[in-house]
């Protein structure tokens, strides 16, 4: 609803609908009714429309978008009524002016702002466009260029930034008082004439340049966007408001808007957008445990053992959380000394870009405390160990830990897949102990995968989930087992695709498949950035690498199961990727390491094929896709059967945040959703059936069987509740 009153000849039409005064049925409802009051009323010259609350209007109410539109007024109709009003209007801006919120003020005749506010047409990250006159009012106050920038990739700008560019009319300092300064400001502006504040009456001032500015974008959104249908029809919308008068143009904005609206991109975007503010509520299936029934401990001092590349990246995460005393530790002093001029240079990065301030950045340095020895940890809160991935040296520092840390302390282990029971039990409380593993680089990374202990403390875990929530991070909480849930699923990524590498598919082949599909890079190209080493140091572990092999040993099995060696031989050939001379799956060439593909690993692959007596096959679009991901699915299904991960979205997170599943399919449990369980679990029988037990992966997920032979093909929404009906039913 919205709220009216008035005061000194100014009528004053504030939002109000907690928390965010999102622009439902009601609030347009109450905002076109009270603007029919302010302006029959003879004593009010000017009207202010203001948000109540922490915010001014994040815009339309992204619950009621199946329904939304189908009541008066719209939000387009509404923007168009605010416009044509006789009476100066002031949008009164403060917190964010988002989406359909900046929509109304850009239809408002001025827009004051406090300078903390924040501005935004975030619609393309929800797979739409702004559909209230956005992409035609805009480039009429900031022009083509300035337009493209924020609508196809919808970032937030500062209220400054938009006064500097022409959006906003009139900045005030962050702690004045919103209302008080717009009434005034209006009160200003009484019986000025109205005739260029309208906005979609202006001419759009660089439009004979608009088919250069258009390439010019067209290359970078191909580039930033790959796969994203969103970003392309915002400019092509943005380009009509240079071409078109206004309401033609709002005519090809409508179009791109009913063209997008319930696309299988945007219902995935904004699953993704719910899901992000869902993780928050973190359960342990089936206990009754809850984010909402158990409290973290207050954490002041947090360690962190080992500055190698992760610990490094989690001292920066801990720094910018605001955490005031992060006690690092580590023994050797190369890697010491490395480690904290590294972290120093990169908060003087953020200083010098203006992303802290010099202050912040004094107390950053401050708050990093260089310990030398276990004993100096006593007092610590929470220790995070951060040191090389191995059992036993992780197992030594937690005995230790153990013994000098105070009984509450929470003790976290950063690793990417050993078992944190293991760990836990050399120390007296295993309850204190969790896994909290980060993501490289951990101060980029959005992604924080948790792992509760079969030991951890309920208090435990939610002092990890509290200090990624602080530390900014989309923090999951998963069950303990090899790989947790991203590595565990992922795993079988890329096992798949070597299969079709043997059988005939080269590695430009299946990235480009890939990459069409969303991914930044190809599996090929991703392996050669981070180091194929990676991979074989994993498979040593295991005594799987071509090397390990006893002399005679069947080449393309290990332990009973089928195994493709292609990766050994790349890495046993000095071909890691980027880092060894640009040498990898492919060649990296010339100063911008030009990706090319390497006729030696070419040949590589196909001497394997004739050595193995391999007839290689066409293999197309939809079997890499099918092969590259379906196991990936199957598996993500077995992970919710064994209560790894309690709901689908807390997958998707992981695949989307950890491992750069392209966003707009909703990661790999939404996708399976839109692709449909019954075809989903078709694919993967045929495979099972073909391949048998040396394919474990396919090995269909009991739980998918259920779901679609009990339901056919249920909502995402529904699996597991309707898993948990029937395992107890069964029971
Ligand atoms: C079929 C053809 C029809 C054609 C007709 C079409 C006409 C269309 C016309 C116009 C279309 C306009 C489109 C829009 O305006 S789309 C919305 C654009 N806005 C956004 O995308 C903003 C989304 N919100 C955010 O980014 C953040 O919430 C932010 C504003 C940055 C604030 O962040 P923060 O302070 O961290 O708060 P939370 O994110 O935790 O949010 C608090 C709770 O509020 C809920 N929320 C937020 N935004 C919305 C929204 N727009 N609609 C509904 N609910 C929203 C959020 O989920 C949190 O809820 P909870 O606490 O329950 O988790």
């Amino acid at each position: 609803m919205a709220n009216y009153s008035v005061r000194n000849q100014v009528a004053i039409i504030s939002l109000c609908s907690p928390p965010v005064n999102a622009l439902s049925s009601d609030v347009r409802r109450g905002i076109l009714d009270s603007l029919k009051k302010a302006e029959q009323d003879v004593k009010v010259a000017a009207i202010v429309i203001c948000g109540e609350g922490r915010t001014f209007c994040v815009g339309a109410d992204i619950t009621e978008f199946k329904s939304e539109f189908k009541t008066f007024p719209n939000l387009f109709e509404l923007v168009d009524i605010l416009e044509s009003s006789p009476k100066p209007i002031v949008a009164a801006i403060h917190g964010h002016a988002f989406g359909g919120g900046l929509e109304v003020a850009l239809a408002c005749h001025y827009r004051v702002a406090l300078s903390s506010a924040k501005l935004a047409l975030p619609e393309v990250k929800l797979g739409i466009l702004p559909g209230a006159g956005g992409t035609q009012r805009l480039p009429r106050l900031i022009g083509i260029d300035s337009s493209m920038q924020w609508i196809a990739f919808g970032d937030e700008y500062s209220a400054q930034i938009a006064a500097n560019i022409g959006i906003i009319d009139r900045i005030f300092p962050s702690n004045a008082d919103i209302l008080e300064s717009a009434v005034q400001y209006a009160q200003s502006i009484i019986g000025k004439s109205l005739i260029n504040r309208r906005v979609s009456k202006l001419p759009v001032k660089d439009a004979s340049k608009v088919s250069h500015i258009m390439e010019k974008y067209k290359q970078i959104v191909g580039k930033k966007s790959r796969g994203a249908i969103a970003p392309m029809v915002c400019l092509e919308a943005i380009k009509h408001a240079a071409l078109l008068p206004y309401v033609e143009g709002m005519k090809k904005e409508r179009m791109g808007i009913e063209a997008l609206m319930g696309s299988d991109q945007s219902k995935s975007l904004i699953y993704m957008f719910f899901a992000e503010r869902q993780v928050r509520n973190w359960t342990i299936p089936g206990t009754g445990i809850n984010s909402k029934n158990t409290k973290p401990i207050k954490v002041e001092k947090v360690a962190v053992i080992g500055l190698g590349t992760m610990g490094r990246g989690i001292v920066l995460s801990l720094l910018k959380a605001g955490i005031k005393h992060v006690s690092v530790m580590e023994l050797n002093k190369t890697a010491r000394e490395n480690g904290l001029l590294f972290i120093k240079n990169i908060l003087e990065g953020y200083a010098a870009r203006g992303t802290i301030s010099e202050t912040q950045k004094r107390s950053m340095v401050d708050a990093l405390k260089p310990v030398s020895n276990f004993e100096m940890l006593k007092d610590t809160d929470l220790v995070i160990e951060a040191v090389f991935e191995s059992m036993s040296i992780k197992k030594d520092i937690f005995a230790k830990l153990g013994q000098v840390c105070k009984p509450s302390a929470v003790l976290a282990t950063n690793t990417s897949a050993l078992d944190v029971d293991e760990i836990a039990m050399v120390t007296p409380k295993p309850k204190q102990v969790v896994g909290m593993h980060f993501f490289a680089p951990a101060h980029v990374m959005k992604l924080l995968e948790n792992v509760r202990g079969s030991k951890s403390s309920p208090q435990v875990i939610a002092t990890a989930m509290n200090m990624g929530q602080r530390m900014g991070k989309v923090t999951v909480l998963v069950g303990n087992c090899h790989g947790f849930v991203g590595n565990r699923m992922f795993r079988h990524y890329t096992v798949e695709t070597d299969f079709m590498l043997e059988e005939g598919a080269y590695p430009e082949q299946v990235d480009t498949v890939l990459k069409k599909f969303g991914f930044a890079m190809g599996r090929y190209q991703v392996g050669d950035l981070s180091g194929n080493d990676i991979g074989y140091r994993m498979r040593t572990k295991f005594e799987m690498t071509n090397k390990q092999q006893p002399p005679g040993a069947p080449e393309r099995e290990r332990h009973g199961v089928r195994y493709c060696p292609l990766a050994d031989f790349l890495v046993e050939s000095g071909r890691l990727g980027y880092k060894s001379d640009g040498k990898g799956w492919f060649r990296y060439l010339g100063k911008n390491r030009e990706l090319t593909v390497d006729n030696e690993v070419t040949s590589m692959i196909d001497s394997y094929r004739r050595r193995n007596k391999i007839v290689p096959r066409k293999i197309n679009g939809e079997e890499i896709i099918e092969r590259a991901l379906y196991p990936l699915i199957n598996e993500g299904f077995k992970i919710l059967e064994e209560g790894i991960a309690s709901n689908p979205m807390e997958i998707d997170l992981i695949l989307v945040h950890g491992y750069a599943w392209p966003r707009h399919t909703g990661g790999p449990m939404f996708y399976a959703h839109l692709i449909g369980l019954p075809k989903i679990l078709r694919v993967i029988e045929r495979h099972w059936n073909n391949a048998g037990l040396r394919e474990p992966h396919w090995e269909p997920s009991k739980m998918l069987v259920r779901l679609v032979k009990n339901h056919g093909n249920p909502d995402i929404m529904s699996w597991t509740t309707l898993e948990r009906e029937t395992v107890r039913s069964a029971l």
